[in-house]
């Protein structure tokens, strides 16, 4: 299958299968970096690409699209002196850019992010639908999950209650988050979100670069791994 996806904001996210993952394993022979596999789930809308950015390119997006299929943003960070790869599945929310993808968005993955928006009270009832999808599709029990309220700078416009998250929260045993991509402030708690999931993820067994790179939906070709670039 070949698809693209924008790669307007400095990540390339081309598909044509067109190299082998050998030659994708060779560009990265000889770094020690172990690389987690980490999907963000949610309704659309509710700041999956936003946050992902704000994570992995350091500021705010303004006016992202609709994301199609999937995005791959990628960030290195030193866990107590060793460095982790955070490969972020950025999915898209709407059934019709991700129905064909769903098998891919859970193949090795090691750990997920549940986002809804505070100020839609809809995008958190979804919540118990997306964490059946998982289940679906047997994301072992031992896959971190947290779960993400968005959208905190509109806080006054806000639809679902802290105690309300809470409560879901405790009911899986999922940690809660609640912050904003947007709000400049609130950076490091967005890089909080992942690090907790690295900390947690640092003594896991680690997926080998070709198995990362075979669950892929198809990999990139020579070129466009030399052009994939990330922000950080
Ligand atoms: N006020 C505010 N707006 C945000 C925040 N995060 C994202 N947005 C806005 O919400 C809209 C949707 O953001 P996206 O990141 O594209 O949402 P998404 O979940 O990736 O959507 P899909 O790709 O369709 O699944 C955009 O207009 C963003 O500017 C936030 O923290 N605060
Ligand atoms: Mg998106």
């Amino acid at each position: 299958m070949a698809y693209q996806n924008k790669n307007d904001h400095g990540f390339v996210t081309v598909y044509d299968g067109t190299s082998s993952a050998k030659e994708v394993h060779q560009e990265y022979a000889g770094i020690q970096t172990r690389i987690f596999k980490i999907i963000v789930i949610g309704d659309s809308n509710v700041g999956k690409t936003c946050l992902s950015y704000r994570f992995c390119g350091g500021r705010f997006l303004k006016n992202p699209e609709a994301t199609i299929g999937v995005d791959f943003r990628e960030r290195t960070v030193d866990i107590d002196g060793e460095n982790i790869k955070l490969q972020i599945w950025d999915t898209a929310g709407q059934e019709r850019f991700r129905k064909s993808m769903v098998e891919h968005y859970y193949r090795n993955v090691h750990a997920i992010i549940f986002v809804y928006d505070v100020t839609k009270l809809s995008s958190f009832e979804s919540l118990p639908e997306w964490i059946e999808e998982c289940g679906r599709h047997s994301v072992p029990p031992m896959v971190p999950r947290i779960l993400v309220g968005n959208k905190c700078d509109l806080k006054g416009k806000g639809e679902v209650p802290t105690s309300l998250a809470q409560r879901l929260a405790d009911g899986y045993n999922f940690p809660l988050f609640e912050t904003s991509a947007k709000d400049p402030a609130e950076k490091e708690h967005v890089d909080a979100i992942f690090l907790t999931l690295a900390y947690k993820l640092k003594n896991h067994k680690p997926l080998r670069l070709r198995q990362l790179v075979e669950s892929r939906p198809v990999p990139l070709s020579e070129e466009q791994e030399l052009q994939r670039t990330c922000l950080c």
